[in-house]
């Protein structure tokens, strides 16, 4: 059997409270993604999605952890050093995260943004970008710049970059949420039909579409809640 994609125990992020807003407390006692894995990362806002999806993409360091792997090697050890070189390899080569603004380099047309990153991966996913293009209704748009683009246009262009690179993990932060329900739908299904052996964390509000494309919801949920702290944990909701 394929390694899972993350299997991680007993990980502890906290972030110390600001004037006004209480400190913040993410507990996760184990989470474990399989190949396959689709996945709808949910609950209120500001109780810790881009967080999770930071740390999953190695981006952000735990406080404290037992037990980190990605695609069955153990990067634990890594992270509580910060050995950013290693990890930023790990990610590039198993991870795809498709951020909320785009994140795409302005000066490269939509299309090289594309191209880039399937370079990058060193991938050799046999669909093309014209094809993933078309299916997010941007393939006109290939040649353009970020710039030359609206926000739900860019959007989609970010999803077809984090598609593009072939990733076995890809991790969409609010992937749909700047755009119409059609074009939200077809980048939905677009992540859920995704090949078999690639896991897809999405985290939305946009809870019925999620289940109406076939992902399993993790909820975020606050277990404590005062004016000092709150501190939050995950629940797996039934599938
Ligand atoms: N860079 C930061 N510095 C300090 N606190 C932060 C930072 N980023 C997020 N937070 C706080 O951490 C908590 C989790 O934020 P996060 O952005 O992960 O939530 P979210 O569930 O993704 O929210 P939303 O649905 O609104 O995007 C919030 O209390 C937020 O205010």
């Amino acid at each position: 059997m394929n390694a899972a994609c993350f299997d991680l125990a007993d990980l502890v992020l906290t972030r110390a409270g600001r004037t006004g807003s209480p400190a913040y407390r993410l507990e996760i006692p184990r989470l474990t993604v399989w190949p396959g894995a689709r996945i709808g990362l949910v609950g209120e806002s500001g109780i810790g999605k881009s967080t999770l999806l930071d740390i999953l993409a190695l981006i952000r360091r735990p406080d404290s952890l037992r037990h980190f792997q990605l695609s069955g090697r153990d990067i634990a050890q890594d992270l509580t050093r910060g050995r950013m070189r290693r990890l930023t390899r790990m990610r590039r080569r198993h991870i795809s995260y498709i951020l909320q603004d785009g994140g795409l380099l302005p000066y490269l047309s939509i299309g090289a943004n594309a191209r880039l990153a399937r370079r990058l991966a060193r991938s050799d996913q046999a669909d093309g970008i014209e094809n993933l293009a078309q299916t997010l209704g941007i393939a006109s748009l290939l040649g353009k710049l970020p710039s030359a683009l609206s926000g739900g246009q860019r959007q989609r262009a970010a999803v077809l970059r984090g598609l593009a690179s072939g990733a076995q993990v890809i991790l969409a932060d609010e992937p749909t949420a700047a755009l119409d329900s059609q074009n939200a739908g077809a980048a939905m299904r677009l992540l859920a039909d995704l090949p078999r052996d690639r896991a897809v964390i999405v985290s939305s509000h946009q809870e019925a579409l999620l289940t109406s494309c076939g992902f399993v919801l993790w909820r975020l949920v606050a277990q404590d809640r005062s004016a000092v702290a709150t501190r939050v944990t995950l629940k797996i909701e039934a599938a």
